[in-house]
């Protein structure tokens, strides 16, 4: 038994901040990690998919050029992409620059799979065998992120299907693609893969794709990947999936479809069965683990990351490690923010903040809504192809604040910035209309918006 002050299990984006700053403030940490330093985000996810992304969008791009500026061709080569993903963006998935950087900041490196064997004590597997177990004086820090999902469909679990790993792991092209799931992974990969030239079939049980977000988000999603050649099939269940070593067949429905790669991004599994919630008295079982605004789940143990289930976001990770890490080293904590926006990476993009206006009525909110095509706008005038868009804001007419917004456009993750303020910061709707919005901005869709809460 070796002693330290804090453990981290899991070192996504939130677990390795916190352990390197706990670090730095002086204090004993020891980091456990099974896979690699920095989680899901650099090397899985958000980082390679960015990437990615930016280049589809180029690929887009340059062909909207024949309608605005002449002749541009592109040949898309997606080994281009697949090379910047392994050599920039992921080192090759080696962890080695990461790894040295926590073990600077003075956090001790462990390598293995942690668990839990009662309060403030951790017990890991270690990689290179044998099993160590170590006491925390202050406390644990858990963070350990989740892993693709595998919905229950007859024959699925047997076959070669990618998730965001192997899909980002990809060095060749698949001529065609099926995407389970029409959540943002599956959306945001489908749109890049099929702009490289993959002809890609989106398969989303639910009544729409991109469910939570608001309908209009949908609504203008769905023309634009009909217009980038994307078959977007709602309301679709999938009866069973087969691979003959060639193919994948998938009995739908509504029929038989053939293609030779298949995408499963239908949710996310949280990685919690498997460290030792039980021997603290918390359920593994849980889709998530219950914690206070300090992240606190129990005494001595915090929760940080998508497993807190308060949203599955890098920057809801950082700003849950940041938290954490004050509440350990003894802070107090200002009010937590629940506000936070969140970003659909499609073209356009989907921005949100706070409550969709389905959320707040089920608040019992007294709800007024306004909505603006922003194709409309001077500047969607002026931008022309790619221009489609929208901005939703949802009103609590009691208070004249607005608790939510959403910004569909060529940049709506970035406009939604200046509606994040504020919902946050309860900004009065009559100081948002008494204000004045640059000329010709997207951002000044947002005042032709709040001209519709009237
Ligand atoms: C394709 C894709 C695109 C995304 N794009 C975005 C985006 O653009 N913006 C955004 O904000 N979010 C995005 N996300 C979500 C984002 O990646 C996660 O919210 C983020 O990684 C935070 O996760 P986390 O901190 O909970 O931990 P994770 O990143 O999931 O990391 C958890 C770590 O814990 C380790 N671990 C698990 N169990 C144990 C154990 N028992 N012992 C030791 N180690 C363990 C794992 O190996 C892993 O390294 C994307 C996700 C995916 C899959
Ligand atoms: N840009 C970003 O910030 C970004 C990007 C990607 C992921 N993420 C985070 O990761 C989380 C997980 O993303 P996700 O897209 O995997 O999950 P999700 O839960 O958001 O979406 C999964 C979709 O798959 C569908 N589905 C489930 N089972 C199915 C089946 N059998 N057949 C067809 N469809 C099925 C669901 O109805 C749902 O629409 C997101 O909620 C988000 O928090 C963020």
């Amino acid at each position: 038994m070796t002693t330290c002050d804090v453990v981290v299990i899991g070192l996504g984006p939130g677990g390795e901040a916190l352990a390197s700053r706990l670090a730095g403030e002086g204090l004993d940490v020891v980091a456990v990690e099974s896979g690699l330093v920095g989680g899901e985000c650099p090397y899985w996810g958000c980082i390679p998919s960015k990437m990615f992304i930016r280049a589809a969008g180029a690929v887009a791009e340059t062909r909207r050029a024949a309608e605005l500026a002449g002749a541009a061709t592109v040949e898309p080569d997606f080994s281009v992409v697949a090379r910047r993903i392994r050599e920039e963006a992921t080192d090759d998935w080696d962890d080695t620059v990461a790894a040295e950087r926590l073990e600077r900041s003075g956090a001790r490196l462990l390598r293995g799979h942690g668990r839990l064997a009662g309060p403030r004590v951790v017990e890991v597997d270690l990689s290179g065998g044998g099993t160590t177990r170590v006491e925390a004086r202050r406390g644990v820090v858990l963070n350990p992120g989740t892993r693709a999902s595998v919905p229950p469909i007859d024959g699925l679990a047997d076959t070669p299907f990618w998730t965001n790993h192997e899909a980002l792991e990809a060095s060749v092209l698949p001529a065609t693609l099926a995407v389970v799931g029409g959540g943002p992974i599956g959306l945001e990969l489908a749109q890049a893969f099929a702009r490289f030239g993959s002809e890609v079939t989106v398969v989303e049980v639910g009544p729409r794709i991109l469910g939570p977000e608001e309908p209009e988000a949908a609504d203008v999603l769905r023309g634009a990947f009909e217009r980038d050649g994307i078959d977007v099939r709602e309301g679709e269940r999938i009866v069973s999936v087969s691979h003959d070593g060639q193919q994948f067949t998938l009995e739908l429905a509504s029929g038989t479809l053939h293609v030779e790669q298949l995408l499963v991004a239908a949710g996310r599994t949280p990685q919690i069965s498997d460290i030792g919630l039980d021997t603290v008295g918390l359920d593994p079982t849980a889709r998530s683990i219950d914690v206070d605004d300090a992240m606190q789940a129990a005494d001595g143990l915090w929760v940080v990351g998508d497993v807190a289930g308060r949203g599955a976001f890098t920057h809801v990770s950082m700003y849950q490690s940041d938290r954490a890490a004050r509440a350990v080293l003894g802070e107090t904590l200002p009010e937590y923010d629940a506000s936070f926006p969140r970003v659909t990476f499609t073209d356009p993009e989907v921005g949100g903040v706070g409550l969709t206006e389905k959320q707040a009525r089920e608040q019992g909110i007294d709800v007024r809504v306004a909505t603006t095509d922003l194709a409309q706008s001077s500047r969607g005038f002026t931008h022309g192809p790619g221009a489609e868009g929208v901005v939703k804001l949802v009103l609590d007419a009691a208070r004249g604040v607005l608790v939510g917004a959403t910004v569909v456009g060529p940049t709506g993750g970035e406009t939604v910035s200046g509606l994040a303020v504020a919902v946050r910061a309860e900004v009065p709707v009559s100081t948002l209309r008494n204000s004045v919005y640059a000329y010709p901005t997207f951002w000044r869709a947002v005042e032709s918006a709040l001209g519709e809460l009237d």
